[in-house]
């Protein structure tokens, strides 16, 4: 347990890096996966950075692929720990493209991943508490908690289905392009 608390500030990681043919996939646009291998080192250092502590990745609230990466284009990618709970830790990134021609930026992607740090025998451990410093960090931290309350809304509503099965036949296929052929 410890009683440490940190800036987010100690925890801001950047990475630079150039897209490169052999990072595109068949339409010559960068692989998303490629992207995300990325974000998931980055949330990594960052949360490493913050904890002390070697990192694991829980998950991954939402990517969403706001415009394509070219080859040619430089990637920038911003984290920083956004907000902590026990051993668990969110990371903020921000990932933009650079066209080194013309200087334009574009906003490409920006997600939350969740990293959980460990001890040296794998177990969960405690993290450093965070200080925020600022009305933005304040409002990152806020937006966290409605989405962490979000996720639990978004389990309880994936629990196992109880409802009437005629009743949702009879609703799906009314509202999306669908068959049902129940054997
Ligand atoms: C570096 C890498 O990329 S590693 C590769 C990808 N990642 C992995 O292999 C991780 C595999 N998963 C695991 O090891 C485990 O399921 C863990 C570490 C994520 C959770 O461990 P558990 O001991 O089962 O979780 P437990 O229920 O005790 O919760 C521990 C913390 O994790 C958080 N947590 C657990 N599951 C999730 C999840 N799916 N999403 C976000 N947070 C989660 C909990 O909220 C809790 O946070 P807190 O300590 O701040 O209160």
């Amino acid at each position: 347990m410890t009683d440490l608390y940190k800036k987010s500030s100690s925890s801001r990681v950047t990475l630079s890096q150039l897209m490169l043919p052999s990072h595109s996939n068949f339409s010559g646009k960068i692989h998303g996966g490629y992207l995300l291998s990325l974000m998931d080192q980055i949330a990594f250092a960052s949360g490493s950075k913050f904890s002390g502590k070697y990192c694991v990745t829980a998950s991954v609230d939402r990517v969403d692929f706001l415009n394509p990466i070219e080859v040619g284009e430089l990637v920038t990618l911003k984290a920083s720990v956004i907000f902590v709970g026990n051993s668990s830790m969110v990371v903020g990134i921000r990932v933009e493209a650079q066209n080194i021609q013309t200087g334009k930026v574009k906003h490409c992607n920006s997600s939350y991943f969740t990293m959980i740090a460990k001890d040296s025998d794998g177990n969960n451990a405690r993290v450093p508490r965070l200080i925020l410093t600022s009305k933005e960090e304040v409002l990152r931290f806020v937006k966290t908690t409605q989405r962490l309350k979000l996720r639990h809304s978004y389990a309880e509503l994936c629990a196992d289905f109880d409802g009437d099965m005629q009743q949702a036949v009879a609703q799906i296929t009314n509202d999306y392009q669908v068959q049902v052929q129940l054997s």
